[in-house]
């Protein structure tokens, strides 16, 4: 009964301000009056559980907004311009004494303000005792860690947070009460209860900030110093003072920014988290300090000393060997210089772990005249990123007994790779190594294979580069790659660069040529021709193709040791066939292999692994489909002869008598070989 008597109540004071507020005969200073009393009811019927909180919210924000929209409007009939007091006045539940709604107070006797003061002062004892914009931040921060947690500590909450000073009377101050609203106590479902109404408004520290941060702005050291403001004692201190009723001026900082936070404050009051209402501020406040750029914090001023660093030459470095690949730069913690990666490790004041590691049989030096660095300092580091990126690291290892044949090519590469890397004392003058390999033969023969089992075996940096990442990745500028790459793999020596399908990049040059494609050819030739190189550089370059025959005359003579690799003969398909085998369950005897080997002729390393391939797979088709479901791996029928009668049924040689012929010609012509 005296609930509904109430409501009735409220419902024509609601009717009587709508008409106010309607009438049209009413000055801002009444409509402003009007929209105050409502959001006060409706805080009233929020608390009282009259209305939803959605309900209250929405309302909240209409009246909110409008509430704003005159205190902030500057028009004299309709505005007015008083923001800040009547915003205190909405805060304490009192009407200003001003019946004009004109503040006291003006932009210039703001500064006349004991906090406005202080702040200033503060900045002045800053900047004289400034040493370094670092040191300066310290003392900030400390200042605010000192400080603040006292001040935290004794409001039980965020300062930021609690515009209320410790003394501001206790019923009227509900704290983070769970479950109540922020708006107002639990206990105070009493008509308009107006200390609850600054933590609807985060405004209340936005002209704030304005003011001091427009202050500070004049001295660069304190660029970026809003937000360290906001978060010191002393702005602590400011919304205390602010809340406790101070004058403010009016009439600083963008209306609009404050009717947003305004409003959006009010939203957040409303929402059952009260931390958050200020948290716009905040972020604005970190935004803020990115976009400043004058003032850095000793965090920045560090990586600032250590960029220089870094960009100084003294790095000295031991050669490092090129398990990194993908690795390098990848699992690094990249910092603010993200996109470099140097190109050597750091092992003096780098960070652990980031570089490279070291080569464990390094016999090349690279030593305290840091020559790596020498070597790079014209190379894009972008480029010397991507030539990392073509280390190879990973991937099984290949030993030289996986390669079934080609005897004598192991063997020279062996002398001309491993060794000299093991001793490059003994392998000087003429006993030098090559500058270039090239292996060629027919497709399948194992060029690739040879090319993974040295970097497995060598001990070098291991350098696996196409024609289409020399060229795709830097459009037009092959050139400065070929460059950047022989630059990196001499920082990393002893150092193998592979060419699988060399002839794709060093083909013949022709007059059609794209001048780009050209110049990069040509730059691969000067640097392969060693003009750039000093004798003791041990950087070795490994091209394999099955074109030979295409390949530039003069990138022919510069890989001087060209290497047949040919179709594998009887011993070496034996090889394969029982190696392969071996990994299986089969039942070939003796003579049945060597008939496989015996048929398998004209067939290339690659044919034979596809032979058995599908001859593996006889076992299986053998079975119907419902015991594959059902049968376990030791249940398969072991390969027999016969499975491989089948399968030479559907693998036939790929390597065709003719191609054969030219390959022969060709190595009889320019091959190294036996
Ligand atoms: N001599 C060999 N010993 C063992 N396996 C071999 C040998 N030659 C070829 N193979 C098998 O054939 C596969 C293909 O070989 P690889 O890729 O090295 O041929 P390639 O000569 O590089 O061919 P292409 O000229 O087409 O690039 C290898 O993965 C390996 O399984
Ligand atoms: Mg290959």
């Amino acid at each position: 009964m005296q609930a509904s008597s109430s409501r009735s109540v409220h419902l024509s004071e609601w009717r009587k301000s709508c008409f106010a507020i309607t009438s049209g005969t009413c000055t801002a200073g009444q409509k402003a009056d009007a929209y105050r009393a409502q959001i006060l009811r409706i805080q009233h019927a929020l608390a009282s559980s009259e209305l939803s909180q959605v309900c209250a919210a929405r309302l909240f924000k209409r009246y909110a907004e409008k509430y704003s929209a005159i205190i902030d409007s500057d028009n004299v009939e309709t505005g007015l311009n008083n923001y800040a007091e009547n915003i205190f006045t909405l805060a304490r539940s009192q009407q200003t004494d001003s019946d004009k709604w004109q503040s006291g107070l003006s932009v210039n006797n703001v500064f006349k303000m004991s906090t406005v003061q202080e702040m200033l002062q503060a900045g002045k004892r800053f900047r004289d005792a400034m040493l370094t914009p670092a040191d300066a931040s310290v003392v900030i921060h400390k200042e605010a860690i000192t400080a603040g947690p006292a001040e935290l500590g004794a409001r039980g909450g965020s300062a930021e947070s609690d515009p209320f000073p410790p003394s501001a009377p206790g019923p009227d101050r509900p704290r983070d009460v769970p479950g109540s609203s922020p708006l107002m106590g639990p206990q105070s479902p009493q008509p308009p209860v107006a200390t609850n109404t600054p933590k609807t408004c985060p405004t209340s520290a936005a002209p704030f900030g304005e003011v001091v941060t427009a202050q500070f702005h004049a001295t660069p050291l304190f660029g970026n110093v809003k937000k360290e403001n906001n978060r010191s004692p002393k702005a602590s201190t400011g919304l205390s003072v602010f809340s406790s009723h101070q004058p403010f001026p009016s009439g600083c900082g963008n209306p609009r920014e404050r009717k947003a936070g305004y409003v959006s404050g009010a939203t957040d009051a409303f929402s059952t988290i009260p931390s958050q209402a200020f948290g716009g501020t905040e972020d604005a406040g970190q935004r803020e300090e990115s976009s400043l750029p004058t003032f850095k914090t000793a965090r920045e001023q560090f990586w600032a000393d250590q960029h220089k660093k870094c960009r100084q030459p003294p790095r000295a470095s031991g050669p490092s060997y090129g398990g990194v690949k993908k690795s390098l730069g990848a699992s690094r913690s990249r910092g603010i210089f993200g996109k470099f990666v140097p190109p050597v490790p750091q092992h003096e004041g780098g960070e652990p772990g980031g570089g490279l590691q070291s080569k464990p049989d390094s016999a090349a030096p690279a030593g305290p005249g840091h020559p790596a660095d020498e070597r790079l300092k014209n190379v894009e580091p972008k480029m010397i990123e991507l030539i990392m990126n073509e280390i190879v690291d990973h991937g099984p290892p290949v030993t030289w007994d996986d390669i079934a044949g080609v005897e004598f090519t192991k063997a020279t590469i062996k002398e001309v790779v491993v060794w000299p890397m093991l001793r490059p004392d003994i392998f000087t003058g003429l006993r030098g190594p090559p500058k270039g390999i090239l292996l060629f033969g027919p497709p399948g023969t194992g060029k690739t294979l040879i090319g993974k089992c040295i970097a497995s075996q060598s001990g070098a940096t291991f350098f696996s580069i196409s024609a289409s990442s020399l060229t795709s990745k830097w459009v037009g500028e092959g050139e400065k790659m070929v460059r950047a790459l022989f630059a990196v793999a001499r920082s990393q020596q002893p150092a193998v660069i592979f060419i699988d399908e060399v002839d794709s990049l060093l083909s013949r040059r022709g007059d059609s040529e794209h001048e780009a494609s050209r110049r990069m050819k040509t730059e691969f030739l000067v640097q392969l021709d060693g003009a750039t190189t000093s004798p003791e550089d041990r950087v070795l370059v490994v091209g394999a193709t099955n074109r030979p025959q295409e390949i530039d005359e003069a990138a022919r003579r510069r890989l001087a040791k060209r290497l047949y690799i040919p179709l594998p003969e009887a011993a070496a398909r034996k090889q394969m066939v029982t190696g392969l085998l071996s990994r299986e369950r089969s039942r070939l005897s003796e003579e049945e292999v060597a008939l496989v080997v015996q048929q398998s002729a004209g067939f290339s390393g690659a044919d034979v692994t596809q032979l058995c391939r599908e001859a593996s797979l006889g076992p299986i088709r053998s079975l119907g489909a419902a015991d594959i479901a059902t049968i376990t791996p030791e249940q398969v029928p072991p390969i027999a002869y016969v499975d491989f009668e089948n399968a030479f049924r559907t693998v036939r040689p790929s390597v065709s008598p003719n191609d054969l012929e030219l390959y022969e010609n060709w190595n009889r012509t320019f091959g190294c070989g036996k």
